[in-house]
Order: C-alpha cells, then sequence, then structure tokens
C-alpha cells in the first residue's frame, strides 16, 4: 500500500448546524457525494455534514491513476485542514469505509467516531479489479453501470423503483474512467486487515443482509478485529444500505456518533 500521489482538493459542500460536531461522508466507488440524500435532513439536524466527491469521482480532480489507500486518507486529511477541523466522525460506504478504516489507524487523533458501511478490509481477487479497470479504460464507465447497479441495490427494490435505476446507473455511467480505474486499483492493492487492531475510534460496522459485494461476515470481520467495534446486519437491503433501507441506517448513525463523542 504505497503512497504514491500528492494529496489533491477534494469537492466538497458543508451543510447542517454550524455549532456541532463534524461528521464527514465519503462515497462508494462509482457514486458522489450525492449518494448520501436521503441520509442528510436527520444528520444535518444533528451534525455540520461535509459530503465530498472521491477523488476520480464526482466533481473533483481526476489525477491518472493508480491511486493507493493512503492517498485517498491523504485527500481526508487536507479536506480537514482545509476546512479548520480538528476531529471528525467519518462515515464511507464501500471505498468510503476502506478510507475510513485507514485514516483512523494512521490519523487517529483526527477520527471521533468511524461508521463502515457495506466494505471489507480485503477485496480479493485483486485481478477482478484490475479487469474492472481495464474494461472501464477501454470502454468507458457506462460499460461496468448495470452490472454494480445490480449489486447496489435488491432485485425486488430495483424492479419497484426505475427511476432510482436509471439515477444510479447514469451516475456509474458519468464517473470519469480513468478516476473510476484508479479506485479499483486502490481495492485491488489494499489490505486493511493489519491496520484494524489498531483502529481505537469507537466503530460501528453496518451490512446489507442482502450485500453480494461485501456482505456480513466482511463486516463482522472489521467490527470483532476492531478495538470497539459493533455489528449492525441490515435487513432487505443491498450493497448501498444507506439508500435502500435510510430510516434504519441513519438512525443507526447518529444513535452511534452521539455516543462517540468526545
Ligand atoms: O462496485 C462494486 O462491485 C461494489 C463496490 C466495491 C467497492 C465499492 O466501493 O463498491
Amino acid at each position: 500500500m504505497s503512497h504514491t500521489n500528492a494529496p489533491v482538493q477534494v469537492h466538497h459542500v458543508v451543510t447542517g448546524r454550524t455549532d456541532g460536531h463534524v461528521v464527514v461522508l465519503s462515497n462508494s466507488l462509482g457514486a458522489t457525494h450525492r449518494m448520501w440524500d436521503a441520509n442528510l435532513p436527520a444528520l444535518e439536524e444533528q451534525f455540520r455534514v461535509v459530503r465530498y466527491d472521491t477523488r476520480g469521482h464526482g466533481d473533483s480532480p481526476v489525477p491518472p491513476g493508480p491511486y493507493s489507500i493512503d492517498d485517498l486518507a491523504d485527500d481526508v486529511v487536507a479536506l480537514l485542514d482545509q476546512l479548520g477541523v480538528e476531529r471528525a466522525h467519518f462515515v464511507g460506504l464501500s471505498l468510503g469505509g476502506m478510507t475510513g478504516m485507514r485514516l483512523a489507524a494512521r490519523n487517529p487523533e483526527r477520527v471521533e467516531g468511524l461508521v463502515v458501511l457495506c466494505t471489507g478490509a480485503h477485496l480479493t481477487p485483486a485481478s477482478g479489479w484490475h479487469d474492472r479497470a481495464a474494461t472501464v479504460r477501454a470502454d468507458g464507465t457506462k460499460a461496468v453501470a448495470e452490472a454494480v447497479v445490480a449489486r447496489w441495490f435488491t432485485p425486488g427494490f430495483l424492479e419497484a423503483n426505475p427511476d432510482v435505476k436509471a439515477s444510479s446507473e447514469a451516475t456509474v455511467a458519468g464517473t470519469p474512467a480513468e478516476g473510476y480505474a484508479g479506485c479499483c486499483e486502490v481495492i485491488a492493492a489494499m489490505d486493511l486487515r493489519e491496520d484494524l487492531p489498531s483502529i481505537t475510534a469507537p466503530t460501528l460496522a453496518i451490512a446489507g443482509a442482502d450485500d453480494p459485494a461485501t456482505p456480513p461476515p466482511d463486516l463482522e470481520a472489521i467490527a470483532s478485529a476492531v478495538q470497539h467495534g459493533r455489528l449492525l446486519v441490515v435487513p432487505d437491503s443491498a450493497h448501498l444500505a444507506n439508500a435502500q433501507q435510510p430510516g434504519i441506517v441513519t438512525a443507526a448513525i447518529i444513535k452511534h456518533l452521539r455516543g462517540s463523542a468526545s
């Protein structure tokens, strides 16, 4: 997990309370800061909410890949520095959760409470991520959009919500190919298993019961390896548990972070 690139200034949006604890929200591969829309109103009542687009995604810069997990964590440190925030809660889903685990292990002084959703400490095989990076570099992100969104939501949810299916596929297809590929290469090279025991921030690991990408045992492994971990398995939910079950997930995030404030 070498550190190869300089931090970039990521695109971000700050909303919510001006006097509250800060919570940073970090997106999944192929998504943007908009993936938190359904969770936002309740979070904004409690916290100063900082949403950002991971490098290579949304309106953030797209340096040439590959990137490393340290690059993604360094981008968050640079963002906190830019905002003058010493210490924040961090909530990340999938790639965002990986960023949060690396940040919490390497910069424990910057992370108050941690919530990781639908993620893993080591996603194998690496060849699958290299293959996906090659596909999007050759054919664009549209080539993977339908298959990706089929993992984001359960089949029944997609059937009942064709608008969500269409807008989610458009988001993936709108992700710059080089940014998406560079982040696939983050996951290919990443192994956070040795980082977990050094994570001191109270950690809530949230799994989607029907997530085919990072199933509940991946989250259980995180919850049991960090110093203060808890697991929540959300029923009737695939990879984007925050979007498929916003009520359950937002309430769990708020309860955990309110209990983690120091
Ligand atoms: O796109 C997928 O297969 C699911 C996923 C893995 C890491 C991430 O951020 O999304």
